[in-house]
């Protein structure tokens, strides 16, 4: 397994002392993902998608139970996990540093593990770019220079230049147009096919997941309310709570 939560919950506290109000953002969250296998995560806003996001990419320590990655808890020290995990975001611009012409920020995860030179870097970045169906003149370009299905497109390029086994996708193609949807999806099936990552893909539109997950697991109100492979689950989903999702399509 590349990646198995255990029972995890997580409680946001906030205010003062004497007014503290507890969120329980995630209750007893067992999930389990193999290595190349892509998960989606469905549920509405707030059924704590992206807190299982954090936890899975050890950005956030549960309140309870355990966390494995590669069947080992998360190391002290981040950077020991440099290039073996990566994310997708809703807004490309939260990963593209504006400031950095597109080459550069591919080439970053890269820099950060070391080892390669810089001739070796500039061939991996324009390789890359190629895979995600940018020609090499955009390694030159600036983020506002795109569009915005480009623009998600060097975020996959940034995401997948260190061949990680393990990608966080979420909400990765949510803001963009529905035809541009079309094309991130089939990239992300097409690249997932090349590299057999293993991956997180969260969306609170179930026709999305529905074309790149091999397995479904459905959130309400921080818990996994049902779990099951793609064509199960888009056939006879079992949950009451699925059933509607399913039928909403
Ligand atoms: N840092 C935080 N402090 C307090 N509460 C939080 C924090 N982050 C998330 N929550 C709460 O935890 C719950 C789960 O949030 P989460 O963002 O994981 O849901 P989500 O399914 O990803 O929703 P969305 O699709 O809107 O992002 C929500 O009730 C949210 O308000």
């Amino acid at each position: 397994m590349i990646l198995e939560l255990d029972h995890v919950g997580v409680t946001f506290t906030s205010g003062p002392p004497w007014r503290r109000s507890r969120v329980h953002a995630l209750r007893e969250v067992s999930l389990s993902l193999a290595e190349g296998e892509i998960l989606g995560l469905v549920g509405e806003s707030g059924s704590g998608k992206t807190t299982t996001s954090m936890v899975s990419l050890g950005l956030r320590r549960p309140t309870s139970g355990t966390v494995l990655f590669e069947g080992r808890p998360f190391p002290k020290r981040r950077t020991e996990l440099a290039g073996r995990m990566q994310a997708v975001l809703q807004h490309p611009q939260w990963s593209l540093n504006p400031r950095l012409r597109v080459g550069q920020s591919v080439a970053e995860p890269l820099a950060v593990l070391g080892g390669a030179d810089k001739a070796e870097v500039g061939e991996r970045v324009l390789a890359t770019l190629d895979q995600v169906g940018l020609e090499a003149s955009f390694a030159q370009r600036y983020p506002h220079q795109l569009s915005g299905g480009q623009r998600q497109r060097v975020s996959i390029a940034r995401a997948l230049i260190t061949r990680p086994p393990f990608v966080v996708f979420d909400e990765a193609v949510s803001a963009l147009d529905v035809s541009v949807q079309a094309q991130i999806l089939n990239l992300i099936s097409d690249l997932r096919a090349e590299f057999s990552f293993a991956a997180l893909f969260i969306s609170h539109d179930i026709g999305a997941v529905r074309y790149v997950a091999d397995r479904v697991a459905v959130m309400r109100h921080g818990e996994v309310v049902e779990t099951a492979p793609s064509a199960v689950f888009f056939g006879t989903p079992e949950h009451e709570y699925s059933r509607r999702l399913v039928e909403a399509l």
